[in-house]
């Protein structure tokens, strides 16, 4: 398959890509994937066997590499459809010498989301994600003290829901602290790190439409208009990063 991916991998200069006006560090990369890569990705993404998937109440997730958790991710292969990408971003060198190892597949229905959470220390600080089959528009806010601690994070296996913290139940709502906003166009790679990861929740709304406004920090890179109203459709998104502690082998994570 023909892929720009190849050009922007080898020697991609990733300043050209920098999301100004905001701090330290987001890159969002147009058009990373041609729309043959999308449909094949779509389709892989639908192929999967239904018992990958997990419903949640506002939307469905595959989990693939294994599932990570604070004493470790007993990693498994990534499909070769998912192994491809995975390289391809390890080569842009956001997580050292590694590759990333694990990718989530999230699936939103117009007017589904997620809530604003921190995603949590069992992975490198970075998250890549692939834009597939609809734009979204992720929120940033800022954070309180304690959703930034490590404390804030301790998980106990399950899945890698319970690995993305949402934030705790104050009298601060996330609303008054939103800091800005990326819209995320279909074929995309939004790469997030350094203080954005971690001093920062993300979350998409639960809205069927998202009007454009000066909280978009990606604007000029989108080519959307300020007042315009884009409609949702179906989204799904590839979260890939790197599960930090890894084993091949089985450990027992029901021991406290
Ligand atoms: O769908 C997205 O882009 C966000 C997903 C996310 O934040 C997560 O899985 O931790
Ligand atoms: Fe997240």
């Amino acid at each position: 398959m023909e892929s720009n991916a190849v050009f922007l991998t080898e020697n991609v200069d990733l300043e050209l890509y920098r999301v100004k006006s905001v701090p330290n560090t987001i890159y969002y990369i147009p058009d990373f994937l041609l729309a043959d890569e999308e449909a094949y990705l779509l389709q892989k993404v639908q192929d999967a066997p239904k018992p990958k998937w997990t419903q949640l109440t506002n939307r469905r997730l595959q989990n693939w590499g294994g599932h990570p958790h604070v004493k470790g991710m007993i990693a498994e292969d990534l499909p070769s459809w998912l192994q491809v990408y995975a390289s391809k971003i390890g080569k842009l060198g956001l997580f050292g010498d590694k590759v990333p190892n694990h990718v989530l597949v999230n699936e939103y229905v117009a007017g589904q989301g997620i809530m604003p959470h921190v995603d949590g220390p069992v992975f490198f600080p970075t998250i890549t994600t692939l834009n597939l089959g609809s734009h979204t528009v992720l929120d940033f806010y800022t954070t309180l003290k304690d959703e930034v601690s490590p404390t804030a994070h301790a998980t106990s296996f399950s899945d890698v829901i319970e690995v993305d913290q949402p934030i705790p139940d104050e009298q601060s709502q996330p609303s008054d602290r939103h800091a800005f906003s990326l819209l995320l166009r279909p074929r995309s790679l939004v790469i997030i790190k350094d203080d954005v990861y971690t001093g920062y929740l993300h979350g998409i709304r639960e809205v069927r439409n998202d009007t454009i406004d000066g909280k978009i920090a990606n604007l000029p890179q989108t080519g959307a208009a300020l007042g315009e109203i884009l409609a949702r459709e179906t989204r799904v998104s590839l979260t890939i990063r790197l599960a930090q502690k890894t084993s091949k082998f089985k450990f027992n994570v029901f021991r406290t």
